[in-house]
């Protein structure tokens, strides 16, 4: 029996030598205290290795291995999938779903269902615009013409259901499956789970600005996490109809404007729900550009979404039993009561990282945001135990956790260290539009090179000939923000369709550190959305070349 010497913690990462295991820490693999997948088909792999001679054990002393990474999420499969590549053993302990939030909680699922709210918002929108227009008011969701019937809209959403758990299987079955890790030739243990992310209620004092909301303990109540299951939407769904009620009848209050709220709200009431979203911030997507969430916003409004900004819900309560239409009453600061069927919790995330023994061997936890506190190549205050990914209270992307998990290995397990901690990272939330953003906005790059330094280069979608054609209500736009001497991009936010892909190429630029107006003589395709890129491009282009008007007056007269 070997000793283990070296561990990636959590979702992800510390990697650490076996006498920072040595009891009293609280490293179980036994499967006694393990916690059971939660995933009906996820099979059993409490105890698992790649090789069959070992077996982790409860004294966690069975095996050496250069890496064991805590938590297979987006950081930690990144990470046991790279030390693999480089052919260092590797143990991945999970403690539920392997694929984490991503794949069966966060980014699947909901993309799945925007994605079918699309559609049939989308078909709805046909109707409305090439359609007859003598839709039948008498079985339709929202009592307007060319809406999706109630019947075709169970059916649907009854497909949606099999699609949301088909995505996230066939990921889970592709990708991240025992079989597929231990094919790799990694070794799988499912742990207790000591650190785990749970839905904001009790928010650290300082980040975020909002008081816990009262009563929630004693009210149901969905969050990304519990909404895709059983006694989640599709379930509210049946009820609903079981009920006899129309689709518009189901009225669900979302708290909160950040991406979750935002998303999953304009999901639901594509699909048929009545929705009111309630943001504690002045505006949606705070973080963001201005001009993003007055956009997103009025996109809302359009769709018949109630949206109260600069409120936050300081209570809720059940009504069952008062009423028979309604079982949840929300009171905002102002003393407003807001009522529906159901609640959904969209107030943030932060990494839950008590109870994980980290304190013992010294690794310290930032007390505003509860993360994990890293250096910039992902070393935590203990020597040799590296954190990554959501833990760290950083940005929370799948992306970056997956680089950070990558960063996080390599600087573990190979000679000298690079940087995992980025101060920028390109983010979409994917509400239709899509709004997409990489580097400083407007704002924070005039605070930093003052007003005078910087220029901006804005174009509304209306503007846009592509969106003109697919009958865009113009809402919308692509704004770049640049150096104005070197016309270095600092930052930019597109709110269109496909805005994720648009922001990629500027976020390409900028790293190549090519001005804007070089952008100009790359030949975009007409009528694309990146065209409008390059015309934006251009008009810098102009603007530099009529600085040197007079010199070019003076050249050309001289027969040049
Ligand atoms: C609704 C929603 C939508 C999202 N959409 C997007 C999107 O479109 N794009 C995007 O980039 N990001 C999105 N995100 C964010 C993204 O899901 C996360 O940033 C990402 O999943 C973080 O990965 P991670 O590996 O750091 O953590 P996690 O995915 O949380 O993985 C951590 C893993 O560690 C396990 N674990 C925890 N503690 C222990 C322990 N002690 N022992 C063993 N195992 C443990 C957990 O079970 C889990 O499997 C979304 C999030 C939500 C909530
Ligand atoms: N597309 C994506 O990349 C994507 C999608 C979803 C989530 N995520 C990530 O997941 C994380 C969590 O997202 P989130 O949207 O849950 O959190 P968030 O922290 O981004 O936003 C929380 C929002 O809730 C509001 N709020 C908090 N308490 C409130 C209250 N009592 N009443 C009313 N409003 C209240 C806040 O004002 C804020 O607008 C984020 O870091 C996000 O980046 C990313």
């Amino acid at each position: 029996m070997k000793a283990l010497t070296s561990i990636v913690a959590y979702n992800l990462l510390s990697v650490h030598r076996l006498d920072a295991f040595a009891p009293p820490y609280p490293l179980s693999l036994s499967p006694r205290n393990a916690i059971k997948p939660r995933w009906k088909t996820t099979p059993n792999y409490a105890t698992t290795t790649s090789s069959s001679s070992s077996s982790l054990s409860s004294s966690s002393s069975a095996t050496t291995y250069d890496l064991v990474v805590i938590g297979g999420g987006s950081s930690g499969l990144t990470a046991a999938k790279f030390a693999r590549t480089f052919g260092k053993t590797v143990c991945l302990v999970e403690c539920s779903r392997i694929g984490g939030d991503c794949t069966w909680t966060g980014c699947v699922p909901s993309k799945t269902l925007l994605h079918a709210a699309k559609r049939a918002w989308t078909w709805r929108k046909m109707n409305e615009r090439y359609g007859e227009g003598d839709g039948d008011d008498e079985d339709v969701s929202g009592g307007g013409r060319g809406i999706m019937n109630d019947a075709c809209m169970l059916r649907m959403l009854r497909n949606v259901k099999m699609y949301v758990d088909a995505n996230r299987e066939r990921i889970y079955e592709e990708d991240d499956s025992p079989k597929v890790l231990r094919g790799l030739g990694m070794d799988l243990a499912l742990g207790r789970a000591p650190v785990r992310w749970r839905t904001l209620r009790d928010p650290s004092p300082g980040r975020y600005m909002f008081d816990r909301i009262r009563g929630l303990d004693d009210v149901p109540f969905w969050t990304y996490e519990n909404l895709w299951d059983e006694g989640g939407f599709f379930d509210a769904v049946e009820r609903n109809h079981m009920r006899g009620r129309r689709m518009s009848e189901m009225r669900v209050i979302v708290v909160g404007g950040g991406p979750v709220g935002c998303e999953l709200s304009q999901s639901l009431s594509r699909l048929g729900c009545s929705v009111v979203l309630i943001c504690g911030s002045a505006r949606l997507l705070p973080n963001g550009e201005m001009e993003a969430s007055a956009e997103l916003k009025r996109v809302f409004k359009n769709e018949g979404i109630d949206v109260i900004c600069d409120q936050r819900v300081v209570s809720v309560v059940s009504l069952d039993g008062e009423t028979v239409n309604r079982s949840i009453m929300a009171t905002l600061e102002s003393h407003e009561p807001i009522i529906g069927d159901h609640i959904l919790i969209a107030t943030g995330r932060v990494p839950n990282v008590e109870r994980m023994g980290l304190d013992d061997i010294g690794v310290k936890i930032n007390p505003v945001t509860n993360g994990i506190i890293v250096d910039e190549k992902l070393q935590t205050s203990v020597k040799g135990v590296y954190a990554a990914g959501d833990c760290t209270g950083d940005r929370q992307f799948t992306h970056y956790a997956g680089f950070q998990g990558a960063i996080a290995a390599r600087n573990i397990l190979l000679p000298l260290k690079d940087t995992g901690v980025l101060s920028e990272v390109p983010s979409t939330t994917f509400t239709d539009p899509e709004v997409a953003s990489f580097g400083l906005t407007e704002q924070a790059a005039s605070d930093k090179y003052g007003e005078e330094a910087i220029s901006i280069s804005f174009r509304p979608l209306s503007k846009i000939d592509r969106a003109i054609c697919e009958g865009s209500d113009g809402l919308g736009f692509i704004k770049i923000v640049y150096k104005t001497k070197s016309r270095q991009i600092l930052g930019a936010t597109v709110m269109a369709p496909s805005a994720g892909e648009l922001v990629s190429e500027l976020t390409a630029i900028q790293a190549a550190k090519m001005p804007l107006d070089k952008l100009a003589t790359v030949m975009h395709s007409y009528p694309s959305y990146s065209i409008a890129l390059q015309q934006m491009a251009a008009e810098v282009y102009y603007d530099k070349l009529k600085k040197n008007q007079s010199l070019y007056d003076v050249l050309k007269r001289a027969g040049l």
